[in-house]
């Protein structure tokens, strides 16, 4: 189900306006993921999508339908949150039926479905204990059955993963995916993780402060971000921020009239390299300060005309502390304003000095 909000806004105390002019088409059958910092919006917004909040202004579609005065039942949407609201002395299979007994469905039919959900979550070998007797996950899958059960129009998760473990929290990650697939359901899932997020969906909005800092595909979001709240807050490790003078001259070249407006630059961890590159870059010295390996992983500490930056692909064979050339390529890095909004680079396709 597309999902529309129109120039929406809300309130809880009709003076202090918590989300602002939200206008976004969520697409039918993908799995989107609500991202960003605490207090940002999130859960607001997964209740206005739900019906268990109105907006002050503005207008929700489901479809064409228009659904802003239609309470949560009627809107037929599934929810499960972080602590799963099941009932724990029932069984697996009588929680994922009881929202089907409720809705009057017949026995044999309700039996069924719960069967092939309990299949479809990995619940089968458990689907005769009682619910208090199951681990997190399973219980959280069970979760997922039962909003299921109810055909919804939309899956809403809010942070359903925020009560497991770290390894659990990987494993339950890629089985919502999975269900998602298998289903087709819209599904909409809160998180303050991104790494949480770039795995799971397949499109990613974040929100801040109540408002849409960008809504597109998760590459998209991490390759292009729109403003420096996003690219700071997608990527690990944290982009590397520095002032504009880190680059001196090679700011001009890169950005052309734009640089003038820019008071600050962002440049992924990733991004530095040893060696020149095939495509359009810069060529600056740099000091390298530290080499960590952490099993796969690596962390170069180092400093790009005196400003402290942190480096993690760097080729191994040339990596050596103390001073040396580096080279990063023109399309990774990132102009912003004062206001933190992104300047895009100029077409270029020299090779900088900086
Ligand atoms: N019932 C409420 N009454 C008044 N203000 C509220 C209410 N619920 C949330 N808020 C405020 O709305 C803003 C957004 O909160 P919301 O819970 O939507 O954010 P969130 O991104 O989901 O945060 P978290 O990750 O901490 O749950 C916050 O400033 C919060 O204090």
């Amino acid at each position: 189900m597309e999902v529309s909000f129109k120039h929406v806004t809300l309130s809880y105390d009709q003076k202090n306006e918590i989300l602002h002019d939200m206008d976004f088409v969520i697409p039918s059958g993908k799995l989107i993921a609500l991202l960003g910092p605490s207090g940002g919006g999130k859960s607001t917004t997964l209740n206005l999508i739900s019906g268990l909040l109105q907006p002050s202004q503005g207008e929700i579609f489901f479809g064409s339908e228009n659904v802003t005065k239609q309470d949560a039942l009627k809107r037929g949407v599934g929810m499960v949150f972080q602590n799963y609201a099941l009932y724990p002395h029932l069984t697996v299979l009588d929680n994922i039926i009881f929202p089907m007994k409720m809705a009057k469905i017949p026995k044999k039919i309700r039996q069924e479905k719960a069967l092939a959900l309990a299949k479809l979550v990995r619940v089968m070998p458990q689907i005769n204990q009682k619910l208090a007797a199951l681990s997190g996950g399973q219980q959280q899958r069970v979760a997922i059955a039962r909003a299921l059960a109810k055909e919804p129009t939309l899956l809403l998760l809010d942070e359903p993963l925020s009560n497991l473990d770290a390894r659990l929290r990987v494993e339950m990650r890629e089985e919502i995916r999975r269900i998602q697939i298998a289903t087709g359901v819209t599904t909409i899932f809160v998180t303050h993780d991104q790494n949480e997020a770039l795995h799971v969906a397949d499109q990613i909005m974040v929100l801040n402060e109540g408002i849409v800092q960008q809504f597109g595909a998760t590459q998209t979001l991490y390759t292009n971000p729109i403003n420096q709240f996003v690219a700071e807050f997608i990527g690990e490790p944290r982009l590397n921020v520095i002032p504009v003078q880190a680059l001196r001259t090679a700011v001009g070249g890169i950005f052309g009239t734009g640089a003038a407006q820019i008071e600050r630059l962002g440049i992924r961890a990733e991004a530095f390299s040893l060696k020149p590159m095939a495509q359009p870059h810069i060529q600056i010295p740099i000091e390298i300060n530290q080499i960590q390996y952490f099993g796969q992983e690596q962390r170069i500490d180092l400093q790009l005309n005196g400003y402290q930056v942190i480096a993690n692909q760097m080729e191994s064979e040339h990596q050596k502390l103390g001073k040396t050339m580096g080279y990063v390529p023109i399309d990774q890095i990132y102009g912003f304003d004062a206001k933190g909004r992104r300047i895009y680079a100029e077409q270029s396709r020299e090779v900088q000095h900086a």
